[in-house]
C-alpha cells in the first residue's frame, strides 16, 4: 500500500474568551485536518495546529510522503525530520513549553502517524487502540477544564457559557460542565488573577464537589516562592499541581517543598527533558500530548518510558476537533500508566466539528473507545468546507492570545513567573 495524496486543510471555529497567563482566548480556534489517501482506496485522519508556519510545514512535509507506506512509520519519520531540516517552531502562545528542533519534527510528523495509523487500523480490521497494544479501559476519563472567562467576546453578546471571574463563576461552570457530561474530576485553569484569588476558587470547588479531585493549572505564572506557598494552602485540597513555576530546576524546588505531585506538560515537553527532570524529581505526573510529542506510537513509547520510573500520566490539551479527540481516547485507552483523567476542550467547542455525528460522546464523563476500524470516525465533508471558509473569512493565522488581549487591555502582560 502507499500513500498517493495528502490534503492538508486548515479550519476555524468559533472559541469563547477562555483566561489564560498569556491572555485571552482569541475569537476563532485554528486547526489543520490532514487527510491522507492510498492507492488501496483507503483515507486516514489526523488533525493537527493551524498556525500558518505550521501549516507550511505540514504542507513541505506532505510532498515528501507521497509515494511512501502508511506502515513505513520509521521511514515516514525520517522523510519528515528530512523536510524540516533544523528548523524550529515556536508557538506564539508559549503555553506548551519552549520550542526545539525535536519537537517541530514531532509536531509536523504527529497528524500524518495519526492518519496512517487510522489507515493501518482500517487495512486490518482493527481500531487504533489495538494497534498501540490493546485498550487497559473500555472508556477514557476526561476532567472537567474551568477557565475564567469573561461574558462574550468584546462587541459581541454574552455567549452561552456566560462569564466566570470569581469563586462563584468558577463553581457555577464546573456545576454545568459536571451536570453536562458527567465528569468526575476538575481542572482549574490559573494564572489569571492573583494566587490568593485562585485558592479561594479551588476552595470553593473543594466544597462544592466534596469528592471529585481536583487540580489547577496556573501555566508557570509563579515564582517557586509563590507555588510552595499555594501549594502548602491546598495540602489535601489537590490531586496535583500542574506547572506553577517555570522549568525543570524551579518545578523540582517546589516539588521537594509541597507536599501534592506537580505534573507538566511545560518544562517537559520533548524527549530531552525527561532524564534532567527524572533525575531532580521535578515532576509526578507528565501531560503527554501526541500532537507535540511525535504522534501515538511515539507518546506510547514516552508512557513506557515514565512507566519504567513509576511516573504515571496524564493528557494535555489545547482547542482541538473531533479527530484529535478520537485519537486521544485510542492512545489513552492502551497506555496503562495514564491513569488520571485527561484534558480535553471539547465542551467549549460548542458542537462545532469536522466528523460525522454519533461515533465520539461522553458517558460519565468518559469517552467510550470508537469502534472502529481504525480511529472509528469519519469526515463530514460539508463541514470541513464550511469550517475551511470559517478559516478563510475570520482573518487569523496563528493563536496570538496575548496580542489579542492587548487590543482590549493594553497593559496587560503575560504572566510567567510574575507573582
Ligand atoms: O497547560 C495547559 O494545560 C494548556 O496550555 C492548555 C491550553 O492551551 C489552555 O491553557 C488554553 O488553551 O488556554
Ligand atoms: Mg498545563
Amino acid at each position: 500500500m502507499r500513500i498517493t495524496e495528502i490534503r492538508v486543510t486548515p479550519v476555524a471555529f468559533p472559541d469563547p474568551p477562555l483566561l489564560n497567563a498569556m491572555g485571552v482566548h482569541e475569537p476563532w480556534a485554528l486547526r489543520s485536518v490532514v487527510e491522507v489517501v492510498t492507492d488501496e482506496g483507503l483515507t486516514g485522519l489526523g488533525e493537527s495546529y493551524g498556525d500558518l508556519s505550521h501549516l507550511e510545514r505540514l504542507r513541505g512535509a506532505a510532498q515528501r510522503l507521497i509515494g511512501l507506506e502508511p506502515h513505513a512509520h520509521h521511514v515516514l519519520y525520517a522523510a519528515v525530520a528530512a523536510s524540516i531540516g533544523s528548523d524550529v517552531f515556536v508557538d506564539q502562545h508559549g503555553l506548551t513549553g519552549a520550542g526545539s528542533n525535536q519537537k517541530t519534527v514531532d509536531a509536523v510528523f504527529s497528524p500524518f502517524e495519526v492518519a496512517c495509523l487510522d489507515i493501518r487500523g482500517k487495512a486490518a480490521g482493527l481500531r487504533v487502540a489495538d494497534l498501540l497494544g490493546g485498550p487497559v479501559r473500555d472508556a477514557v476519563p476526561y476532567s472537567a477544564y474551568l477557565f475564567y472567562k469573561w461574558a462574550g467576546h468584546p462587541g459581541a453578546p454574552e455567549d452561552r457559557f456566560g462569564a466566570a471571574l470569581d469563586p462563584e463563576g468558577i463553581v457555577a461552570q464546573a456545576r454545568w460542565m459536571t451536570e453536562t457530561y458527567g465528569f468526575g474530576s476538575l481542572k482549574l485553569k490559573g494564572g489569571v488573577l492573583p494566587p490568593d484569588q485562585e485558592i479561594e476558587a479551588v476552595h470553593a470547588l473543594r466544597d462544592a464537589f466534596p469528592g471529585l479531585p481536583l487540580r489547577i493549572d496556573p501555566n508557570a505564572a509563579w515564582t517557586t516562592a509563590t507555588s510552595v506557598r499555594v501549594g502548602k494552602a491546598l495540602d489535601g485540597v489537590l490531586e496535583y499541581l500542574e506547572d506553577p513555576t517555570p522549568d525543570i530546576g524551579p518545578m523540582a524546588e517546589v516539588a521537594a517543598a509541597v507536599p501534592m505531585p506537580l505534573a507538566t506538560n511545560m518544562c517537559v515537553v520533548t524527549h530531552a527533558h525527561l532524564p534532567p527532570a527524572l533525575a531532580r524529581r521535578a515532576i509526578g505526573v507528565l501531560l503527554i500530548d501526541h500532537h507535540y510529542w511525535g504522534g501515538l506510537l511515539r507518546s506510547s513509547q514516552v508512557a513506557a518510558l515514565c512507566d519504567t520510573f513509576g511516573l504515571p500520566l496524564s493528557m494535555h490539551s489545547n482547542s482541538h476537533l473531533g479527530i484529535s479527540l478520537a485519537a486521544m481516547t485510542h492512545l489513552a485507552a492502551a497506555t496503562p500508566n495514564l491513569t488520571h483523567a485527561c484534558d480535553t476542550h471539547t465542551p467549549w467547542q460548542d458542537g462545532q466539528d469536522v466528523i460525522a455525528p454519533g461515533a465520539l460522546r461522553f458517558v460519565d464523563g468518559a469517552v467510550p473507545v470508537p469502534e472502529g476500524p481504525g480511529l472509528g470516525v469519519e469526515l463530514d465533508p460539508d463541514a470541513l468546507a464550511r469550517m475551511h471558509e470559517q478559516y478563510l473569512a475570520c482573518g487569523l493565522t496563528r493563536r496570538d492570545d496575548t496580542a489579542y488581549m492587548r487590543r482590549h487591555h493594553p497593559d496587560f502582560t503575560p504572566k510567567r513567573a510574575h507573582w
